[in-house]
C-alpha cells in the first residue's frame, strides 16, 4: 500500500474523510456549477452524531465545518488552546484559514507529482499547474469539458458548469471519457459528487432538439416520452401551435467535414493534440489523450431508420421552450444539419486559397462545427485576434444565406470590406442594410450586412426599408453573425432573433464580461460559450501585442487631498481626475512615448478633465459632443499625420468609434470599478502592427491618486486582465519627472489656482459624456452644465478674475484647441494628395 500523503489545502482534492457516501445527487440540471448545496445541512451534520466517529474525528469536522472568518474570529491563532486542538484534531495551524474548504487530509495518487490537476468537490473548480510537464495535453482537455475562470502564469482555474459538459457532449465525448480523463490528470481521486455531476448532465444532453423547417421552430425529440412531457408542462404545451400534430419523420446520416482554411476533418484534431500523440504516456495511462479526441473525430453513425418525433411552437416562444427545457434538465439542442439542408439555396463562397486560418481560431470553429453540424453559440477572442475572418470561415462552411449584425454602420462596412477581401464570394451577393443603403443581394442567395438597430427600429420605417425587413424575415438564414454580443441589450437579442429566422447563430464578441451579470441570458438567446482564447498565449505567439501594464501612483497636494475630503462625490471624481501630479505624470509619460514614435490615446470619463487637459497640453480630444465631420478630422490625423501622436478620447472610444491603432494607452479617469471598461481599453492596443518588432510591447497606464476611492476602483478594474494572466506593475515613482519641459503646474501657485479653477467649473456638477452612436443611444449633446458646455469650450476668465484676480488669463488664453488647429489646416490637407487618396478610397468602399 503506498503511504498516505496529505493533499495541499485548498488548491483542490477530494472532499473530508467520510462525506462523500453521504452526498446527495444534484436535482435537475441548470446552468449552474457545483456548490456545497448539493449536500443538505442534514447530510452534513450525520457523522458528528455516529458513535462510531472518535472524539478527535468529532473535533475535526468540528473545526473544518466552520467558515474560515468564523474560524480565524473566534480563536487566537497564537494561543496554546489554539494550538492543542487544532493538533488533536490532526490539523495543522494553516487550516484555520480554509475552514470547510481545507481538503489537506485527502490522499494523494502516488506520482500526483507528474499529475497536473487538482479539483475542488465542493464546487467543481478545477486548478491546474500550468509548470506541470502534462499541462498542455490538461489545457486542451479542460477548454474542451469546463469554462477557464483565471490564466495566470502558474496556476490556472476551470469551472465544471453544465453548460461546459454539454459542449463537451455535443463534440463527441461520453461520460466515461470525461471520467476517465479527469481521473487521469487528477492527484487525488475524483469526487464521487463530481462524477455524479458529470453523469447528469451528459445524460439529458441532446435528448430535445430545437429545429428550424420552412421557416417555422420544431421542437423535435427521437423519444416521444420525452415530447409528451414537454407538451404536459404548463409553460411549454401552450406555446405549440394550436393546428399542428405531434409528427414523426427519420433522421439522416452525416459525413465528415472540412473547415476552410484548415485540413483539418471536422476542425476537431486539433493541431496541438498531433503533437501530444509523440509525447510519453502520462502517469496512470493519462498520455493516451491524442485517442480520446480521436473520438471527436468519428462520424455520427446514427442509424438512418432512427424515428424522430416533433411539434410546432411559436416564434414568439423559443426563447421560453429553451429557458424551460433547460431548467428541466434537458438543454435544448439547436444544431444545423447545414449539409443536408436542400430547401436554402447554397451560397457560392470558399475562403481565396492563400488564406491560412490560425490554430486558436480553427480550434473555436471545431467548437462550433465539431460533430460535423452547425451549434450556436458564442466565440470570445481579444480584440484584433480575428473574430471576422473567424465569422466569415463560419459563413464559408455553412455556404446559404448569411446575415451579419453589427452595433454601428461603419462595422457594416468593414465586414463588407473583410467578406470581399478573405472570401471569393461574388460582391454583387454581399448587400448592406443600412440607412443609407437597402440593396438586396443579385442571386437567390447572399449575405446582408447590417446593424442592430435597423433590424429592431421601432419607428415607422420608410417604404424601401418596410420592404427590405420583409425580405429578411420572409426567409430561412443559415448563419446569423452577432457581433460585439457582450454591448447588445437582451431586449435586442430577442427582437432581433424572433424576427429573423436563422438556423444557425454565432456571436463574437471579446470579452463576456458585463457587469449587470446579464451575461447568462446570452446562453437562452445565442448559446453557450463555445471557446475563449488564453490572451497571454496569444500575445506570446504574437498574434496580439504583448503588453506591459503599469499603476502609476499620482500623490495629491494637501490642498486638493482637503477639498476631497470634503467634496460631493461627483466632485470627488473631478478632484482625482484633474490632481495635478496626475496631469504631469501624464505629461511626462505622452513626452516619452511621443519621443520613442509612438502612438497615444488617453481615456478620460470625466469630461472636464478630458477637455484641460488636452487644452493644456496641445492636444487634439473627441467626445461624444464632436460632430461627426470633426471625429473623422481628428481621427484621420491621428491615423496618418506625424504631428498627431496623442488623442484624447471620452468613454464613446470604447464601442461607438472605430480607432485608428496605437501603441500606448494612459487612462485618467475611468468609469468606476468596469472591468469591461478595462479590458476593452487593453484591446485598443492589442493590434499594434509593430507586435512582432523584436523586443516591442504596447503600454497600459492606469493613472491613479493615491489614498483616494480611485485606487478601489483601479484595483476592481483589473481583475479581469489579471485573470488573463497580466501583471499590473505599480509605479510610484517616475524617473526624472521634475525634469520635464515646461512641467506643468510645477508651482504651488500653479496648483492653488488649478484646484480654485477646478472648484468654481465644476460647482453646479460636472457634465456628462453622451455616446452617440449608431447603436442603443440617440445623438444629443450634452447636458449644459458647470464649466464646458455640451457644445464646446466656456472661457471662465471673468469668474476667475472675481475670484483671483485673473491670474489663470495666461494659462486659459494660452491653449488652443488643436481640434481647432486642424480644421484650419484641414483646407490645406485637401490639396494634399494622400488625404485626397483617401477620400476617393472611402468613397469607394462606401459604394
Ligand atoms: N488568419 C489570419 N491570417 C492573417 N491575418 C489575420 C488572420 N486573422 C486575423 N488577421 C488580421 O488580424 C487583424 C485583426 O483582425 P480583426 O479586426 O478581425 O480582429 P477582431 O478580433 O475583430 O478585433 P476587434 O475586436 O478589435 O474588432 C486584421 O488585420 C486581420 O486581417
Amino acid at each position: 500500500m503506498p503511504p498516505k500523503r496529505k493533499a495541499a489545502p485548498a488548491a483542490g482534492g477530494a472532499s473530508k474523510a467520510g462525506r462523500t457516501s453521504t452526498m446527495s445527487t444534484p436535482g435537475p440540471a441548470t446552468p449552474r456549477s457545483l456548490d456545497s448545496s448539493m449536500m443538505s445541512e442534514a447530510e452534513e451534520d450525520d457523522d458528528l452524531n455516529d458513535p462510531d466517529v472518535t472524539e478527535a474525528q468529532k473535533q475535526r469536522e468540528q473545526l473544518l465545518g466552520m467558515e474560515a472568518d468564523e474560524f480565524i474570529n473566534g480563536w487566537d491563532l497564537g494561543s496554546s488552546r489554539f494550538q492543542n486542538q487544532t493538533k488533536e484534531a490532526g490539523l495543522d495551524a494553516a487550516s484555520a484559514y480554509f475552514g470547510k474548504r481545507d481538503f489537506s487530509n485527502l490522499p494523494l495518487k502516488p506520482d500526483h507529482m507528474n499529475r497536473p490537476l487538482w479539483i475542488d468537490p465542493l464546487k467543481g473548480t478545477i486548478v491546474m499547474e500550468r509548470f506541470n510537464p502534462l499541462s498542455e495535453q490538461a489545457t486542451d482537455f479542460l477548454i474542451t469539458i469546463a469554462e477557464p475562470k483565471s490564466r495566470p502564469t502558474f496556476l490556472h482555474e476551470y469551472a465544471l458548469t453544465t453548460h461546459s459538459l454539454y459542449a463537451a457532449v455535443s463534440v463527441g465525448l461520453d461520460p466515461k471519457d470525461i471520467i476517465n480523463t479527469l481521473e487521469r490528470f487528477l492527484k487525488t481521486a475524483l469526487p464521487p459528487a463530481i462524477r455524479v455531476f458529470i453523469e447528469q448532465c451528459t445524460h439529458s444532453y441532446g435528448k430535445v432538439k430545437l429545429v428550424l423547417k420552412n421557416n417555422k421552430y420544431f421542437v423535435e425529440s427521437v423519444d416521444a416520452d420525452m415530447l409528451e412531457r414537454l407538451l404536459k408542462d404548463p409553460q411549454i404545451g401552450p406555446l405549440r401551435v394550436h393546428s399542428s400534430e405531434v409528427t414523426t419523420s427519420y433522421a439522416p446520416t452525416m459525413g465528415g467535414l472540412v473547415i476552410p482554411g484548415t485540413k483539418n476533418a471536422a476542425g476537431v484534431r486539433q493541431a496541438e493534440l498531433e503533437k501530444a500523440n509523440g509525447k510519453p504516456a502520462a502517469p496512470g495511462d493519462a498520455g493516451n489523450e491524442a485517442e480520446l479526441y480521436a473520438t471527436l473525430n468519428e462520424e455520427d453513425d446514427d442509424d438512418d431508420k432512427t424515428a424522430v418525433h416533433s411539434f410546432e411552437i411559436t416564434d414568439s416562444g423559443v426563447e421560453t421552450v429553451q429557458k424551460r427545457c433547460l431548467d428541466m434538465g434537458f438543454p435544448i439542442l439547436e444544431e444545423y444539419d447545414f449539409r443536408n439542408d436542400d430547401v436554402n439555396a447554397n451560397l457560392e463562397i470558399d475562403l481565396r486559397p492563400n488564406t491560412q486560418i490560425r490554430p486558436y481560431q480553427e480550434k473555436s470553429l471545431s467548437k462550433m462545427f465539431g460533430n460535423g453540424r452547425a451549434k450556436s453559440g458564442i466565440i470570445v477572442l481579444p480584440c484584433g485576434a480575428g473574430k471576422t475572418l473567424v465569422g466569415i470561415t463560419a459563413a464559408c462552411t455553412i455556404k446559404k444565406g448569411i446575415i451579419v449584425l453589427c452595433t454601428s454602420s461603419m462595422s457594416v462596412v468593414q465586414w463588407r470590406q473583410e467578406f470581399l477581401k478573405w472570401s471569393n464570394v461574388n460582391p454583387d451577393d454581399v448587400a448592406i442594410f443600412t440607412a443609407e443603403s437597402k440593396n438586396k443581394f443579385s442571386g437567390n442567395t447572399g449575405v446582408i450586412v447590417t446593424t442592430y438597430s435597423m433590424v429592431t427600429n421601432n419607428r415607422e420605417r420608410s417604404h424601401e426599408s418596410k420592404k427590405m425587413m420583409d425580405f429578411l424575415k420572409g426567409r430561412e438564414w443559415g448563419l446569423m453573425l452577432l457581433d460585439e454580443v457582450h454591448v447588445v441589450p437582451a431586449e435586442v437579442f430577442r427582437r432581433v432573433i424572433s424576427s429573423i429566422k436563422s438556423h444557425s447563430k454565432l456571436g463574437l464578441t471579446a470579452t463576456l464580461l458585463r457587469e449587470d451579470d446579464k451575461i447568462s441570458h446570452l446562453n437562452f438567446l445565442i448559446g453557450p460559450k463555445l471557446y475563449e482564447a488564453n490572451w497571454m498565449e496569444l500575445s506570446q505567439q504574437g498574434h496580439i501585442a504583448k503588453v506591459q501594464c503599469a499603476e502609476v501612483w499620482c500623490p495629491m497636494p494637501t490642498e486638493f487631498y482637503d477639498e476631497y475630503l470634503r467634496a460631493s462625490s461627483r466632485m470627488k471624481r473631478t478632484l482625482y481626475a484633474m490632481n495635478p501630479r496626475k496631469f504631469q505624470a501624464c505629461q511626462y509619460l505622452i513626452n516619452y512615448h511621443e519621443a520613442r514614435g509612438d502612438k497615444i490615446i488617453v481615456f478620460s470619463d470625466e469630461l472636464y478633465s478630458l477637455k484641460q487637459y488636452a487644452l493644456k497640453l496641445g492636444k487634439v480630444y473627441i467626445y461624444g459632443g464632436t460632430g461627426q465631420a470633426e471625429r473623422m478630422q481628428v481621427l484621420e490625423n491621428f491615423q496618418h499625420n506625424p504631428d498627431v501622436n496623442t488623442l484624447f478620447l471620452s468613454k464613446i472610444g470604447d464601442t461607438s468609434l472605430d480607432l485608428p491603432e496605437a501603441t500606448v494607452l494612459i487612462q485618467i479617469s475611468s468609469h468606476f470599478g468596469s472591468r469591461r471598461q478595462e479590458a476593452q481599453r487593453l484591446g485598443r492596443i492589442l493590434r499594434a502592427k509593430r507586435r512582432n518588432d523584436e523586443g516591442f510591447n504596447a503600454f497600459f497606464y492606469s493613472l491613479v491618486s493615491k489614498d483616494t476611492q480611485e485606487m478601489y476602483y483601479s484595483s476592481k478594474r483589473q481583475a479581469f486582465l489579471v485573470d488573463q494572466g497580466y501583471a499590473f506593475k505599480v509605479i510610484t515613482q517616475l524617473a526624472n519627472i521634475e525634469k520635464t519641459p515646461d512641467l506643468a503646474f510645477a508651482t504651488a501657485k500653479e496648483r492653488r489656482e488649478l484646484l480654485q479653477r477646478t472648484l468654481v467649473d465644476n460647482e453646479k456638477g460636472g457634465e456628462e459624456d453622451v455616446e452617440t452612436d449608431d447603436l442603443f443611444g440617440k445623438p444629443g449633446r450634452g447636458k449644459k452644465r458647470g464649466g464646458f458646455g455640451g457644445g464646446g469650450v466656456r472661457r471662465t476668465a471673468g469668474t476667475l478674475g472675481e475670484l483671483s484676480g485673473g491670474h489663470d488669463m495666461a494659462y486659459i488664453e494660452q491653449n488652443k484647441a488643436a481640434n481647432k488647429t486642424l480644421k484650419k489646416k484641414a483646407k490645406d490637407a485637401q490639396q494634399n494628395a494622400f488625404f485626397k487618396k483617401l477620400a476617393r478610397e472611402k468613397e469607394r468602399n462606401r459604394k
